[in-house]
């Protein structure tokens, strides 16, 4: 016995699949992000529900259209509160490796995983992202993802999807009153399926690629499995299937798993372990799903907190020059030269700075006072300073010139600060500078969360209007340089991307639905991501 939440019968219509959907669906435009994804033995129907199997007829449409076609409506009836862009990526996992879909040139090089947890779901940066604005746009977009895709006859499916492809819908929100901005991201996934080689006869390269596949469908199980456990390590890192759905996986999004099973006796066996493995996934609790609504605020509200800590601070340093002034205008007073040295007990005040920098004060309460000839002690001021603090330091200068030239900070100084400063240089050029390392070069990859590094990204995602700095226009260029040639350009079904296509009996891989009315009418309306 297996107990769901929903069981369909094969009769189930596309539109009734997608009515228990609709309502996940529709919560990425309230700034959640959100995962679909499909399981299930090879020819048992997960390209049938997520893509349907034809476009021509609205009836066939599987999740996917329907999903991009709702948001659509949605936002268009949203139209008075709500400014909405949607943006879409397509990737494709393939013998472990990520392809664009979308590439402007079909070429299938290889792209890194971002892997740190990212409320916007950009686990592939470099893969190409491409405007829609309507529903079209999306059905054009998805045939030529479709045609690129890897298929191939097996056994069990004459056009088995031979990897796992994430179609990934990325919408940012701005609330027309509030200027507030939101963002939301769903990822649609269709895994390749789980097969058991021998009955699906596979030999050669197709043998290789159900290897890829099987092993990838297992690291997703041991995902699975350590999330349904609380395990301390989750193995994210042993496939690029768990990597690309980590931030789905065990993150704050709100996740749904569609199983397909096959009702032949044939496949009785397959469709137990199927069911085991759903009932597995449907025991894994992720915690509560956050919007990035709610997210915005709780930053908005850090900030506060850390603008309020430094005014504290710089107050609590004028207040202790203050008291400087007086003790020196004291000791002056009684005609005592002052003499200060590093082993002075009770040494209470930052005293100087070294020729040609800027000085700030570091102000000293109930902690061990240390003295650092540390060079970088002048970015540590720069960072903290305002122009208040020269002012009143500037004061002083007649009273330091006995005094060493040192630089004397609390110890605690730069620990206390380093989550705050993270915070405040928040998109600055040296955070914009990390963002353009990573997304330039070879991806690192990890499961750490970086909650200061993520939300860089999301300000990448979808430049602000009104502040670009450069990195984004940089980003904005590398975008458009990927966007699909028209694709009238291309003769014949298929892309020349893999090899061998043209005869799909000896091919390990064809691609599926490349039609050539379909992709020039795609060309025609592509549009670049502004
Ligand atoms: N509910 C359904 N009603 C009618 N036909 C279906 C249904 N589900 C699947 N099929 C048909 O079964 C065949 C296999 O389906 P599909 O290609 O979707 O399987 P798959 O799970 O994606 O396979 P693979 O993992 O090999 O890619 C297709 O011809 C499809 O049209």
């Amino acid at each position: 016995m297996f107990k769901f939440n929903k069981v369909f019968s094969p009769t189930a219509t596309q539109e009734e699949v997608f009515l228990d959907t609709q309502p996940l669906i529709r919560s990425v435009l309230d700034g959640y992000n959100v995962c679909i994804f499909a399981y299930g033995q090879t020819g048992s129907g997960k390209t049938y529900t997520m893509s349907g199997p034809s476009t021509s007829s609205k009836a066939d449409w599987g999740v996917n259209y329907r999903a991009l076609n709702d948001l659509f409506h949605l936002s268009r009836n949203r139209k008075g509160t709500y400014m909405y862009e949607v943006g879409v990526q397509m990737v494709e996992i393939y013998n472990e490796q990520v392809r664009d879909l979308l590439a402007s040139d079909g070429s299938q090089r290889k792209l890194g995983i971002w892997s740190i947890s990212q409320p916007n779901g950009l686990a592939v940066p470099d893969a190409s992202m491409l405007p829609v604005k309507s529903t079209q746009d999306v059905l054009e977009l998805m045939q030529i993802g479709q045609a690129n895709r890897a298929v191939g006859a097996t056994a069990l499916n004459e056009r088995s999807s031979r990897s796992h492809s994430v179609l990934t819908v990325h919408v940012r929100g701005v609330d027309l009153k509030t200027e507030a901005t939101l963002r939301g991201s769903l990822h649609l996934v269709d895994l390749a399926g789980s097969e058991r080689v021998d009955r699906s006869e596979a030999t050669g390269d197709r043998l290789k690629e159900a290897q890829h596949i099987n092993k990838s469908l297992s690291a997703l199980g041991d995902v699975i499995s350590a999330l349904a456990q609380k395990s301390n390590h989750v193995p994210y890192r042993n496939s690029k299937l768990t990597q690309v759905l980590q931030s789905s996986l065990g993150g704050q999004a709100k996740t749904l798993m569609f199983v397909q099973i096959n009702p032949d006796v044939e496949s009785f066996s397959e469709t137990i372990s199927t069911l085991k493995f759903a009932e597995r996934v449907s025991g894994v609790e992720l915690g509560a799903a956050r919007s990035s609504k709610e997210g915005k605020d709780v930053r908005e509200l850090m900030e506060q907190v850390a603008s309020l800590k430094e005014t504290i601070a710089r107050k609590d340093e004028e207040i202790e020059q203050l008291q400087e002034l007086k003790d020196i205008g004291a000791q002056r007073h009684g005609n005592n030269l002052l003499r200060q040295s590093s082993s002075t007990p009770g040494f209470q005040s930052l005293v100087a700075t070294q020729p040609g920098r800027r000085l700030s004060g570091v102000g000293m309460t109930n902690t061990t006072n240390k003295i650092l000839l540390d060079p970088e002690c002048s970015d540590y001021s720069d960072r903290h300073s305002d122009p208040g603090s020269h002012q009143s330091m500037d004061d002083l200068k007649p009273h330091n010139e006995n005094l060493e030239q040192i630089k004397l900070v609390r110890e605690d100084a730069r620990p206390a600060f380093p989550a705050d400063d993270e915070l405040l240089r928040f998109g600055d050029a040296d955070s914009e500078e990390r963002l353009s390392d990573i997304s330039d070069s070879v991806l690192s990859m990890g499961t750490e969360t970086d909650g200061s590094i993520s939300s860089v990204v999301e300000f990448t995602l979808f430049p602000e209007s009104n502040k670009q700095p450069q990195i984004k226009t940089e980003k904005i260029t590398k975008v458009q340089s990927r966007i699909p040639k028209p694709l009238q350009q291309k003769k014949g079904p298929t892309p020349s991307v893999r090899p061998k296509l043209n005869n799909p009996l000896k091919s390990p891989s064809i691609r599926k639905g490349a039609t050539t009315q379909a992709s020039t009418s795609a060309g025609k309306s592509l549009k670049r991501w502004q």
